[in-house]
């Protein structure tokens, strides 16, 4: 398929703060531009520290939360465009989200393989006796099968497990793009590299797209295509990762290379850069480098 998979175009969120008398909005994203090849599956990483943006961006990229300003394209349609129940349905199936807390994103109560089998009746419409063939193939995809999930609560999953079933589910209607916010801050550091490595393959197997969402810097150099790096709302840097982190331009990219390199260091965060402020820091166009 040729163009843009997905498109962000000056993409802005701004929100109200202050008391009623001291009211002011801030832009918690700030004029993020990026497009993703259709053509060519690639992770993506968005870095950035706490409060840099990066969770309102993936829940606009979502589609869960509509930008203030600028436009955001899947396949060429705006998703402001997008209305009804089919049409949303539609993009859902083309485009999942992997959360942060496996544990949270399952209902204790509830077996686990209840979400695979609703996801493909309802998401992939998925008919009946083609359900559990449909289950398994998706969990084989994370390592995992049907057999080894079927009837458990989540907590008698491991986290690497459990954030595995969730990644199983989100591959069941078959996505063109994963949208993962810290999917792995929540993993036992020794599973971390496991779980970032799966995406590697679904990259190269099924050809899925990832939007890889950290502040775990070890994991986005490893694994990633290219990178943005966000601050205050903005990209400071973006490009390919490996050039981005091996030879970082801006201060605060700077301050977090020196942080981490090693994939062995799977847990040293951005946190350290969160005095690498620069106000007066321009956008960058990741499409233009
Ligand atoms: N619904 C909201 N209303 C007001 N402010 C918000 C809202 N959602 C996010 N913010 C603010 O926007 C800024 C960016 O938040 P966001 O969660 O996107 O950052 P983040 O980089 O994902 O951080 P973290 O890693 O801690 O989740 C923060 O200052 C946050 O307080």
């Amino acid at each position: 398929m040729t163009g843009d998979l997905l498109n962000l175009e000056g993409v802005t969120k701004s929100y109200a703060s202050g008391g009623l008398l001291a009211r002011r909005t801030f832009n918690a994203v700030d004029g993020v531009s990026f497009a993703l090849d259709a053509s060519r599956p690639e992770i993506f990483a968005i870095i950035g520290e706490s409060g840099s943006g990066k969770t309102t961006l993936a829940r606009m990229i979502l589609n869960m939360v509509a930008a203030s300003a600028g436009a955001i394209r899947f396949r060429g349609k705006a998703l402001a465009t997008i209305r009804g129940r089919r049409a949303r349905l539609d993009f859902m199936r083309q485009v999942q989200p992997i959360f942060q807390n496996p544990y949270e994103a399952f209902n204790p109560l509830k077996r686990v393989d209840r979400y695979l089998y609703a996801t493909a009746r309802r998401l992939a419409g998925v008919g009946r006796k083609e359900v559990d063939r449909v289950c398994d193939e998706a969990l084989r995809k994370v390592g995992l099968s049907l057999a080894e999930v079927r009837g458990r609560f989540p907590h008698e999953l491991s986290g690497g497990q459990l954030q595995r079933t969730a990644i199983a589910r989100a591959l069941i209607s078959g996505p063109a793009l994963l949208v993962a916010d810290e999917p792995v801050s929540m993993v036992d550091a020794s599973l971390r590299m496991s779980i970032v490595e799966l995406f590697k393959a679904l990259r190269d197997e099924l050809g899925v797209s990832i939007v890889y969402i950290t502040h775990d810097l070890a994991t986005a150099y490893h694994i990633s295509d290219r990178i943005i790096i966000m601050q205050k709302g903005r990209v400071v840097e973006g490009g390919d990762a490996r050039t981005v982190l091996d030879n970082p331009q801006h201060p605060y990219s700077k301050l977090l290379k020196s942080a981490v390199l090693s994939p062995d260091n799977a847990g040293i965060d951005a946190q350290a850069a969160t005095h690498a402020s620069d106000p007066n820091t321009v956008p960058v166009n990741v499409r233009s480098v």
